[in-house]
Parts: structure tokens; sequence; C-alpha cells
């Protein structure tokens, strides 16, 4: 039975992948094989020691300890693209609220008394205070154009709007996947001096925090718009609200409140919405369920943050050994060794690494003997071995 610790709700689609005959699933769970999450920040959190895989049922894995994860030997998963359409169609939305200035204007209107006729004047004397603009002719820049990026980046060009977008790591099918239309910039600087709205569809690290400060605002054009869907930290808040209350910026429209943006004009937070669809969190349950699944039963690896991609057909009939390792010289060799000091037969096997981790897979005709998983364990620069049988 396979032990699941759950840290947010997760879709019930996606858990339905999880046979209950092989599965218990539960918030509450002693030594679990995996954990289950969305946004719930693990950093801190004590590591069980019988952890295998840690799956996120979503894109985002700056609330997951990634780098002690590998050095246990444990596998990020993460769900690409999942949940893209549901951000592309709230950031669309946004650029809506900001230009249309449905906040205050929505405000105004719930603030409205008196009898219906009354109303109706002072709408009509009132409205003039929100004309908005349209998007047909607008840039937008677009950072990161990766499964989101790419998606606002099209969805925009159908829109009328001209597109520049700015992604020095863009995959040769994400390119393949972008509009004819959408101009290359080589910097983020080029990026923001010809739009007229800006978005993030970067991952929140070291080098895209604070991507829009103080300094870059002032290369922005007057009057843009900035919306920030991607990740807290990446836009430096104080400095836009600065912006705002100059006139540079006309509006800031993000997934992540704070004290400073609830209350300013012309900032519409919304509380980390982006992903939050029936559809997204359906398509992201249960593509890191069968991950996961697929991880525990055959050691097989898609989608991971951290370890390399891994499929091996399973032998009928074979006993399967999986080990995680230091990516340094001679450990197949130190590997393969053990198995045949004990008289064991190698029936296939496969090794990958991906930066400092490398991943064996190993294919034997016969049960492997405990003390040899555990002289494979002492072998130095090993960091995790299990038998799936
Ligand atoms: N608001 C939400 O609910 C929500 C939902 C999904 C994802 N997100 C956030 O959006 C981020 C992006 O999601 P995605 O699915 O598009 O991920 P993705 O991995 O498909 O795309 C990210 C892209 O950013 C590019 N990139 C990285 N650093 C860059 C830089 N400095 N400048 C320009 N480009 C850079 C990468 O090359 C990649 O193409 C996630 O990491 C997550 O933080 C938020
Ligand atoms: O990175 C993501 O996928 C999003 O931020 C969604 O987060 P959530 O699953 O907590 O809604």
């Amino acid at each position: 039975m396979y032990k699941i610790l759950t840290l947010n709700n997760i879709s019930v689609a996606g858990l339905e992948k999880l046979p209950r005959e092989r599965y218990e699933v539960a918030s509450e769970i002693q030594h679990p094989d995996a954990i289950l999450l969305r946004s719930f920040k693990m950093h801190g959190m004590e590591i069980p020691k019988s952890l295998k895989a840690v799956g996120r049922a979503g894109a985002g894995v700056n609330n997951i300890p990634v780098e002690d994860m590998s050095k246990r030997g444990i596998p990020v998963f993460n769900a690409p693209g999942a949940n893209s359409n549901a951000v592309k169609e709230l950031v669309i939305a946004g650029m809506l609220i900001a230009c249309r200035n449905i906040g205050p204007a929505w405000d105004f209107a719930r603030g409205l008394e008196g009898t219906d006729a009354e109303i109706s004047k002072q709408v009509e004397a009132g409205k003039k205070n929100f004309g908005g603009y349209e998007l047909p002719g607008r840039t937008l820049g677009v950072i990161g154009l990766g499964a989101i990026g790419g998606r606002v980046a099209n969805a925009a060009i159908s829109l009328g709007m001209n597109v520049i977008g700015f992604d020095p790591g863009i995959t040769v099918e994400g390119a393949w996947a972008l509009d004819a239309g959408v101009r290359k910039a080589a910097s983020i600087d080029e990026v923001l001096t010809h739009s007229d709205f800006v978005t993030f569809h970067v991952p929140l690290v070291d080098a895209t925090r604070d991507l829009i400060n103080a300094d870059r605002l002032k290369r922005m054009r007057d009057g843009v718009v900035i919306l920030n869907f991607a990740r807290d930290g990446i836009v430096d808040d104080k400095a836009v609200v600065e912006a705002i209350a100059s006139g540079k910026v006309y509006g800031y429209v993000c997934d992540f409140p704070s004290n400073l943006l609830k209350d300013t004009p012309k900032v519409v937070s919304l509380p980390h919405l982006g992903a939050s669809t029936r559809e997204a969190e359906e398509n992201c349950a249960v593509m890191v369920a069968e991950q996961v699944r697929d991880y525990l039963e055959t050691g097989n690896i898609v989608n991971s943050v951290n370890f390399p991609e891994v499929i091996m057909p399973r032998a009928e009939n074979c006993y399967r050994l999986v080990v995680v390792n230091s990516n340094v010289p001679n450990m197949l060799g130190q590997i393969s060794t053990k198995l045949a000091d004990t008289g064991v037969n190698i029936h296939d096997m496969l090794n990958k690494s991906k930066g400092e981790l490398a991943y064996t897979l190993v294919d034997v005709d016969q049960a492997i003997p405990e003390s040899c998983v555990a002289d494979i364990e002492a072998i130095d620069g090993v960091l995790a071995v299990r038998v799936i049988d």
C-alpha cells in the first residue's frame, strides 16, 4: 500500500488516478511515500524519511525546497502547461479590467443610492470618469514565453494587439507554437520601452526577483499597464505603487494581494486565482497524480523539475532496482559490480543524468538480496535506493 500525503486540496479527478486498493491518501498520514500539493510552502517542513516523490499540481515550484529534495534523492514533479489556459484567460481579463477601469467603475456602481431613475441619472453623469481605451493596435510585452506566456502572446495577437516577447530560454516547441506575428526582443528593456501593457510569465528564482523595479519603471512608456500573474516578488510592488501615484503607470493587475496593494487605487489584486478553474485544477491533479504513480510503481520519470526524463519499459518477471546518485564517474561500475558479486544477472539497464544528479534503472532476473541493496546504499554518492517487485 502506498501512502500519499496531501498538503492542499487536490482535485478528485486526480485522486481517482490513485486506486484505493493500492493507495491510501490523506491530509494527515504517517510515513508517506509521496506528497501532493499546490501552493503549500514546504520550506522548513520536516521531511519524512519515507518520502520518495513530491508532486506539485501546478506549474511553480518555488514553494518546494527542490535543492534539498535533490540531495535526498527525491524527484519533484509538476504539471507543465496544465493550467496555462486558465492563466491566459485571466491575463486577458486583467488587461480589460485595467484599460476599461472596471475596478473603480464597479465600485462606483455599487455605491449608487436612490430610486432607479436617480441611479440612472447618476450613471449618465458619472460614467465620464471611467472612460477607457481599446486593445487593438496597442502593444503587449510578454516576459517569458513558456506555456502561459506563449498562449497570452497568441491570444493578444488574435485580439488585434502587437506583441513583443523576451525569453532567452524559449524551447523549440514553444517557439513553433508562437504566432508568427510575435516580435522577438533581445532584452527585457527592449520589451519595456515598446509596450503599453507588460505581463510576466517567468518562474520566481533569484534572476527574476524584482524584474520590475524603480529603475526599469523609468524606461517604460507613460501610462503603461503592468500585469503580474507569475509570482509575488517578480515585481517590486512598492516601486509600482509610487509610479502609479506619479502618473507613470496607468494600472497594475496582479494575483498577489498585500496590505500595500489592496487599498491602492488603480491596483486590482486578485486572490491567486490564475489556476483556479475546474478545468485547470483537474488537468494539474490528473497529470501529477499519474506521474507520481508511475514513479512509485515503475520508477519512470516524466515532468520532474530536478530529475532527468527516464522511461524504461518493464520486462516481465523482472525485479527493478532504482538508484539515485550523484552524477560522478564510476557509479554504474560500482552498482553493477555489487549486483554481480551477489550473482544477480542484469536483464536491462538505463542511466540518465540531469545536472548533479544521475538516475539508474536496473531490471534483474531474480530477487535482490537485502544485503546487496544495503551494499549499494553504502556506495559513496548513492542518495536513494529502492526495489520495485
Ligand atoms: N497565478 C497563477 O495562478 C499561476 C498559475 C500558473 C503558473 N504561475 C506562475 O507562472 C510561472 C510560469 O508558468 P509557465 O507554465 O508558463 O512556465 P514555463 O516553464 O512553461 O515558462 C516559463 C518561461 O520563462 C522563461 N524564463 C525564465 N527566466 C526568464 C527570464 N529571466 N526572462 C525571460 N524569460 C525567462 C523560461 O525560459 C520559460 O520559457 C510559473 O513558474 C508560476 O510561478 C502562476
Ligand atoms: O504555479 C502555479 O501553478 C500557480 O501559482 C497555481 O497555484 P495554485 O495551485 O495554488 O492555485
